[in-house]
């Protein structure tokens, strides 16, 4: 499966994220908004473990089928691998990429968080589908996100690896998403943006709004 760029819109979300709204309900509003990928992040205070998490993965991918959106796992390779999910997202401190890649086989999706053209780098060279880079802007949904980082990098791994997509994160709103995709990524993943937003349907559409059509593949 390859990474498809035609729904820009990477939503991320774990089962705490979702505010005082069940979060099953969130994924299919932003599902029916149009976002073209999901990934479970369960992470943090109140994360969900063992049997709930398991029910929690399926239900999010029974829905994700259903809008034929590929369910990626953060983190968990081996609850990716158990449920059959579309792919896996891992970051420079999890599992190496090239092993995870073996683990996963050549038809799951992989991403890779990189920082860098270096790690970019390593990422392709290890079988990565798309790199996440970020945080862009200031974030409050990664604990031990790195400072803001622009989309400095983000370009200058656009320009070294034209063909590799690039998924920029971090802060990401209607408001500064056009700047996100003028630095020449294939899609924005966003946690807030989304889970905080009434409208979801309408903050997807306001997150593409600001896509050039057309731009890199
Ligand atoms: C997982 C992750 N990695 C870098 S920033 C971030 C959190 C993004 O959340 P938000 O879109 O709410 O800033
Ligand atoms: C840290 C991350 C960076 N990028 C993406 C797409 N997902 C993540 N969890
Ligand atoms: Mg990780």
């Amino acid at each position: 499966m390859k990474f498809s760029d035609k729904a820009a819109v990477y939503f991320i979300m774990g089962s705490k994220n979702s505010g005082t709204r069940n979060p099953l309900k969130v994924l299919e509003a932003a599902l029916k908004g149009g976002i073209g990928h999901f990934q479970l992040r369960e992470k943090g205070e109140g994360a969900l473990t063992g049997s709930a998490l398991l029910e929690f993965a399926l239900a999010c991918q029974q829905l994700c089928r259903s809008y034929g959106v590929p369910l990626i796992i953060n983190d968990l390779v081996e609850l990716a691998c158990q449920i059959d999910a579309d792919g896996v997202h891992i970051g420079q401190d999890d599992a190496e990429a090239g092993q995870v890649r073996q683990r996963i086989g050549k038809e799951k999706l992989l991403g890779v968080s990189v920082h860098s053209v270096k790690e970019a780098h390593l990422a392709a060279e290890a079988g990565a589908d798309y790199v996440g880079m970020g945080p862009v802007f200031g974030t409050a949904s990664k604990a031990d996100a790195k400072k803001p980082a622009g989309v400095q990098e983000i370009q200058a791994v656009a320009t070294a690896f034209p063909f590799l997509p690039i998924v920029g994160i971090g802060g990401i709103n209607p408001e500064n998403a056009a700047q996100v995709w003028r630095s020449g990524v294939a899609g924005i993943a966003v946690i807030s943006s989304i889970t905080e937003a009434h409208d979801i349907a309408g903050q997807i559409a306001a997150l593409q709004a600001g896509r050039i059509e057309g731009d890199r593949k």
